[in-house]
């Protein structure tokens, strides 16, 4: 069972950047540096980011894990939170301050709850939580975004899919992330010559933006199932159809790699329809926003998918795929998951501490065995507990592993 969730989220083996991955550089990657205090303990600097709503609910939960996992493998953590978001925006009227940029750009790590909410929806562009998300995005230049989705055998019955279509589904989408929709230009919303108004956003990608995902993509596919397919739509949009002759004149570099291409709207019928078709998946930012939110409908809930998002320098952004979920804010219902198998992707991707990585993944699949269940992955004959008991039980298990390993 630990096999699954392994496969899902070992894809390359670089511990702190892209750059051998993508081979933009002929240095070798840096693992993210590290001072070492007297004990010997290797010491790393992580930025916390719980934002709004359920975000500083899975973000505590996360730290603990993340703090007891890295002390059984000799690691220790300086954990410095700073406001994003909404909560930003409620205490500085922004919603990514400078000071948060400056300590998330100088840690080795970025980990992040969620952010947004009602209170916010009306506000002006630029004083959004999700702006200040995008700018975030964009000030660590973390262009790719892993988004593993992995039924697990334990969670078959709370996918939506029948148990043949759900069981065994593993595949990575690959989602470009600092370009697209989200930050191109021009975009805004203006009065036309008939005094109505107008809403207008631009999808634009440069070669290079295509090529450096299209490349982490075949990478992470060669070194999962050898399959990866390219989503675009490409029959209607002039960025697709770029996308498209550039992700098929890579594929001459990768030939052990068996490229396919589908349109979006095909792809989103195909994951409900057959999702085991897919191995890794590589698309724009909007695509692999929308896309993987109905992929995480098939392992069960979105309150169980991780995110890694990278740079090919500099420390890597890691969050739940999901948002700050409002609706049961301050309930004590989310899912804690998906932000402790991100502080794993943390340890792995980020730091390079694949046995730390491994020690989070383990008791994560422990708490599912012992039938430990949030609401949102609730199935007769399991246990229904609230985020705290469900981060308690994980932590329990680590700690465990403590008094095992002493
Ligand atoms: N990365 C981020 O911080 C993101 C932020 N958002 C923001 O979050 C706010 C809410 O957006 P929604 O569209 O409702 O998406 P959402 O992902 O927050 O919630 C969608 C549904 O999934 C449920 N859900 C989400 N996470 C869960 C968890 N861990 N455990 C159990 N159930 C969970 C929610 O209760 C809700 O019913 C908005 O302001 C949106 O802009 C949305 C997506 C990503
Ligand atoms: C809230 C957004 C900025 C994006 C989003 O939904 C996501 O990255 O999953
Ligand atoms: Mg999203």
């Amino acid at each position: 069972m630990a096999a699954a969730l392994q496969a899902n989220i070992r894809p390359v083996k670089f511990p702190a950047t892209l750059r051998a991955l993508t081979k933009q550089s002929p240095a070798p990657f840096r693992v993210r540096c590290c001072a070492v205090n007297s004990a010997g303990k290797k010491r790393y600097n992580i930025t916390l980011l719980p934002g709004d709503g359920i975000g500083p609910e899975v973000i505590s939960i996360a730290k603990n894990v993340l703090q007891q996992a890295g002390s059984l493998e000799g690691v220790e953590f300086s954990f410095r939170e700073m406001p994003v978001g909404g909560a930003a925006l409620d205490l500085v009227g922004v919603p990514l301050p400078e000071d948060t940029i400056s300590a998330a750009k100088d840690s080795d790590a970025v980990l992040l709850g969620a952010i947004g909410g009602y209170k916010w929806d009306k506000n002006e562009k630029h004083l959004k939580p999700e702006t200040g998300l995008l700018q975030l995005r964009a000030a660590l230049k973390v262009f790719a975004n892993l988004r593993p989705a992995t039924v697990l055998p334990q969670l078959v019955d709370a996918s939506t899919l029948k148990k043949e279509v759900a069981e065994g589904v593993d595949l990575m989408v690959v989602r470009e992330l600092t370009g697209g929709i989200y930050f191109g230009e021009p975009r805004g919303i203006k009065t036309n010559e008939n005094g109505e108004e107008v809403g207008f956003n631009t999808e634009v990608y440069a070669a290079h933006e295509i090529d450096r995902i299209a490349r982490v993509a075949f990478e992470t596919a060669r070194k999962r199932r050898g399959k990866l397919c390219s989503v675009d739509k490409a029959n209607v949009l002039d960025a697709s159809i770029l996308w498209r002759r550039r992700v098929t004149a890579l594929a001459a570099e990768y030939p052990d790699v068996e490229l396919s291409h589908m349109y979006v709207d095909n792809a989103a019928m195909q994951l409900v329809r057959d999702p085991k078709q897919f191995d890794t998946i590589v698309t724009n930012n909007i695509f692999g926003d929308i896309l993987s939110d109905e992929a995480s409908m098939i392992t069960g809930s979105i309150g169980m998918l991780p995110s890694a998002s990278l740079s090919d320098s500099g420390p890597g952004l890691f969050e739940p795929i999901h948002g700050s979920a409002p609706d049961i804010a301050g309930q004590d219902k989310a899912n804690p998951l998906a932000t402790i198998l991100s502080a794993a992707m943390l340890l792995k991707y980020g730091l390079g501490e694949e046995k730390a990585a491994k020690r989070i993944e383990d008791v994560v699949l422990g708490a599912l065995n012992k039938g430990f269940r949030t609401g949102d992955i609730y199935s007769n004959g399991t246990k229904l507990v609230g985020c705290k008991e469900m981060g308690e039980e994980v932590l329990k298990s680590v700690d465990s592993q403590v008094h095992a390993s002493v």
